[in-house]
């Protein structure tokens, strides 16, 4: 690359440090941008996100300076096309974890998010992250007209929702035959969505036991996602599917879902894998 067109945070001399980590094998760059002069730009996001010329990742996150009260950081989510996205379960789970690691004193935290502020909470050994209440009105999701977001009149009558990030929701006879590669896209960029979606498709295994599988906006097939577990919960409560505590099978492993007072409580596994420098 043509030194004279590096975006800013490529000039950083010594590179660019980093940590990947992943949540259920929905994988991460996390990057703490905290107290330095240059944040993350799209062309960096795009050229870390390459599989095989970079390290890779579903999401990139970045760690930020708050200036509000009471809020321990700001967090912007990259998707591996250079898009933004207003939220990330898994990447919030990772991050917390860290900010956990960082201070062993410490019982909560406050995220400040495209989404909102969300709250973490370290319960024994697990980390919860408050997502915050689902969306359905469909101006907020959003949708690009007027259409009840329960059962929309499409094939498949998939459920819409926003967890501060657009959902669609196909429940499904098995999830493990459903044609995530084919139907993701499509549904993503259907024109019902003005501002794109992640897509789910979601079957009922046992008593409050989901199978999901996920196409995620701006990255494709992933091996779970947080907010789409959430998305799955809570739409899987409204047709009676389950109750307000749910377990979701996903590619990558496990993730739950508690739906309790306006909250939508989210757990799962964290890793973390090897830090680094990226060497533009
Ligand atoms: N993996 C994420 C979702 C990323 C969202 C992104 N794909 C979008 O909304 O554009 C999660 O755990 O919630």
């Amino acid at each position: 690359m043509n030194q004279n067109t590096r975006p800013a945070a490529l000039s950083r001399s010594s590179g660019v440090p980093f940590i990947k980590m992943h949540g259920a094998g929905n994988d991460f760059v996390v990057i703490d941008s905290r107290g330095c002069v240059h944040d993350v730009q799209r062309e960096l996001v795009v050229l870390m996100g390459d599989r095989r010329r970079g390290v890779g990742f579903d999401q990139l996150a970045e760690l930020l300076d708050s200036d509000a009260t009471g809020v321990d950081l700001r967090l912007r989510f990259w998707n591996a096309d250079g898009s933004l996205a207003e939220a990330c379960g898994n990447a919030t789970r990772c991050v917390a974890s860290l900010l956990f690691e960082e201070d062993a004193s410490r019982a909560g935290l406050k995220i400040q998010t495209p989404r909102g502020i969300l709250s973490a909470e370290r319960r024994e050994d697990q980390i919860w992250v408050d997502m915050g209440a689902p969306l359905f009105g469909w101006e907020e999701i959003p949708l690009a007209r007027p259409l009840d977001a329960r059962a929309l009149p499409i094939a498949g009558q998939p459920d819409a929702v926003s967890i501060g990030n657009p959902h669609c929701v196909f429940f499904v006879e098995d999830a493990d035959c459903a044609r995530v590669e084919e139907l993701g896209p499509l549904m993503e960029n259907d024109g019902l969505f003005p501002a794109r979606t992640n897509v789910e498709f979601v079957s009922l295994v046992s008593e409050n036991v989901l199978r999901m599988r996920v196409w995620e906006r701006g990255t494709g097939v992933t091996l779970a996602c947080g907010s789409g577990a959430c998305a799955a919960a809570v739409c899987a409560y409204h047709r009676g599917l389950t109750d307000h505590r749910t377990k979701l099978l996903v590619d990558g492993g496990e993730l739950e879902v508690d739906w309790c007072h306006d909250s939508l409580w989210l757990t799962g596994p964290v890793c973390k894998v090897f830090s680094g420098m990226f060497l533009p």
